[in-house]
Order: C-alpha cells, then sequence, then structure tokens
C-alpha cells in the first residue's frame, strides 16, 4: 500500500510515548507491538537509557513508539537525565501509554507520575495499560482498574499481558485510531530508527548485563567508536566498554579475558542475527572514573547532560 493509494482510507500516524515505572513492562511491550528485537529486556530494573523508538504499521496507521526509560526519583546526574528524557518523550507525543503492574497496583511511584501527568497531558489523550494480568485474578484487576480510573481521568483501559500478547491486538486497534490523520512519517519498512552503532551497543550492554553482577552493569556503558564496511558484505564494529573504576576493569575482563570474550561471541551472534550478515566484533575495555559526569557520553545515549543539573 503507498500513501497516493489511500484515498477512501487515509494514512495516519503519530507518536506514542510509553511510560510508567521501572520493570513494567515497556520495552517487552513495545518489541510485542512492533515485533522486533529493538529495546533491550533483561530483568533488571532500569536498563533503557535511549529514547529508542519501534514502529508499528497497522493496517493505514503508523504507530511511532518512544521507549522512555522509567520514570522514578532521580538522585544521581544519569537518573536525571534520564527523567527528563522519559518526560520529554512523552510531552512531545499524540498519545501516552501508561504502563502499570498488576500484581503491585497503584504504588507510590505511580501516583507520582499519575500526579505529573495532571500537568502534563493535558489534552493529550492517555491510556490506562495494566500490565502482567497473568499475575493476578480477575477480581483484583476489575477493583484496580476503578482505583486507578478514580485516579486519574483515562482516554481508555487496556488490560494486557505483554509478554503473552493477551490484549496487545485491542490496544494496536485503538492506537490505530487515536493517531491523527497525516502521511506517514518513516518509510514502512523501517522498524527502528535507532542508528545501527547505537542498536549495537545496546545489544553488548545487553550481554554484559547478563553476566556480570547488579551493581557494575549499572556503571558501565558501552559506545560503538568505529564502524567498517568491508568489501565482503561483512562489517568491522569496535566498541569501547567504559567502566567507573579500575576495579571493574578486570570483573569485566574474566580471568584470562574470558569474560569479555564471551560477552564479544554472544554479542557478535546477536548483531549477526539482527544485521542478517557477517560481523567482526572488537571490544576494548576502558577506565573512565568520571563517565558518569561527563557530556559525551550523554550524547551517546541520546539524552542530554544540562537535564541531570540539579
Ligand atoms: N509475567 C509477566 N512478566 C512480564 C510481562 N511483561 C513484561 N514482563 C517482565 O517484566 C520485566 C521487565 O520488563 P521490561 O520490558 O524490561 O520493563 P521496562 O519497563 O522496559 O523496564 P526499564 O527499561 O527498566 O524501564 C521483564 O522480566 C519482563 O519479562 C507480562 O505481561 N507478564
Amino acid at each position: 500500500m503507498t500513501p497516493e493509494s489511500q484515498d477512501d482510507n487515509p494514512t495516519r500516524a503519530g507518536f506514542a510515548a510509553l511510560i510508567g515505572e521501572p520493570n513494567a513492562g515497556k520495552s517487552t511491550l513495545l518489541n510485542q507491538m512492533v515485533g522486533a528485537k529493538v529495546s533491550i529486556v533483561t530483568h533488571k530494573v532500569q536498563t533503557t537509557r535511549a529514547r529508542i523508538r519501534g514502529i508499528a504499521m497497522h493496517g493505514p496507521a503508523q504507530i511511532v513508539f518512544v521507549d522512555t526509560p522509567g520514570i522514578f526519583r532521580p538522585r544521581r546526574r544519569l537518573d536525571r537525565s534520564m527523567v527528563a528524557a522519559a518526560w520529554g518523550g512523552a510531552s512531545d507525543a499524540d498519545v501516552i501509554l501508561l504502563l502499570i503492574e498488576a500484581h503491585r497496583g497503584l504504588t507510590d511511584g505511580a501516583q507520582a507520575i499519575i500526579d505529573q501527568l495532571k500537568d502534563l497531558g493535558q489534552g493529550t489523550p492517555v491510556a490506562l495499560v495494566i500490565n502482567k494480568i497473568d499475575r493476578v485474578k480477575a477480581e483484583t484487576l476489575l477493583a484496580l482498574s476503578k482505583q486507578l480510573n478514580e485516579a486519574y481521568p483515562f482516554t481508555e483501559t487496556f488490560m494486557i499481558s505483554a509478554e503473552k500478547g493477551y490484549g496487545c491486538p485491542q490496544l494496536r486497534d485503538w492506537l490505530a485510531r487515536a493517531v491523527p490523520a497525516g502521511p506517514w512519517l518513516y518509510p514502512e519498512d523501517q522498524i527502528a530508527d535507532l542508528p545501527m552503532r547505537m542498536i549495537a551497543a545496546e545489544i553488548t550492554r545487553e550481554k554484559l548485563t547478563l553476566r556480570l553482577h547488579e551493581e557494575i552493569p549499572y556503571q558501565l556503558t558501552v559506545e560503538t567508536e568505529a564502524w567498517e564496511e568491508k568489501k565482503d558484505g561483512s562489517a568491522r564494529v569496535d566498541q569501547v566498554v567504559y567502566v567507573a573504576r579500575q576495579g571493574h576493569k578486570g570483573i569485566v575482563l574474566g580471568k584470562g579475558g574470558e569474560t569479555v570474550k564471551a560477552v564479544g561471541q554472544a554479542a557478535r551472534a546477536e548483531l549477526e542475527e539482527f544485521m542478517g550478515r557477517r560481523v567482526h566484533l572488537f571490544l576494548q575495555v576502558r577506565v573512565r572514573e568520571n563517565w558518569l559526569n561527563e557530556a559525551e557520553r550523554y550524547d551517546e545515549m541520546g539524552l542530554n547532560f544540562k537535564d541531570g543539573d540539579g
């Protein structure tokens, strides 16, 4: 279908912001809607740093998702930048989806988000999306839905399991109608506008997160320094893992370099699958004690350094 052939069925397009507490399931929902892995999902909280977008096509509608970092109470500069990015994404959007975890209900954190929505959400439709319904009984859900709808005048309520896909078709149908009429914002075959370098860095960071202990992944960042297209169709990708302490470098490297080697192999395999061609991945580990306070690191993550001032 081309936009020109749509006279009787005009195209629609718009941005949908996903907001919610850390771990609410935003990345899982994004992957479910878009049907491709564009944002990393792990069991650890606060894994989403960049404002990654995924694009879902639904009939004549194009829905561009803004996957925001979990909104929470920021303490450090990085945290404050992430929260500012999350609210920035929400205020620019045509529709907002607030994800609430069914088994946790209206937590203090969820209430804080609702309070902020009251200032920001005026005029923008906000759908309540109760996620992880596979974890609770139907009665609990109905009571929770009532309680939340008393706390905020949501345009619509959906009860879903982002993981299992329950309720997701209904949500997609609604989104397709909720975005404004207008031409598509991206070519139909483009599933994510995240630059390939950033996707590659996210993949490596995910592998590191899965392999290392809780504390270190939060204090490391991965950047793709160089990307070279080879004549044989393969790509050479050079990445740097920045850690905040000398001691962490040893942990990331592992005994005889075995940890970084395993991470590199896993990341390369996934990157090759994602790109459908061969990749030569080279990882370096560098200590950069102050990376959490360096403006360039924030640019690489798609965040605004100044938003972390406070
Ligand atoms: N049982 C169940 N678990 C789910 C569901 N959706 C997501 N999860 C799990 O919840 C955890 C968090 O999901 P994510 O998608 O990473 O959450 P997020 O909101 O993107 O998290 P941040 O990036 O930290 O803000 C993962 O372990 C998911 O597998 C669901 O419908 N049911």
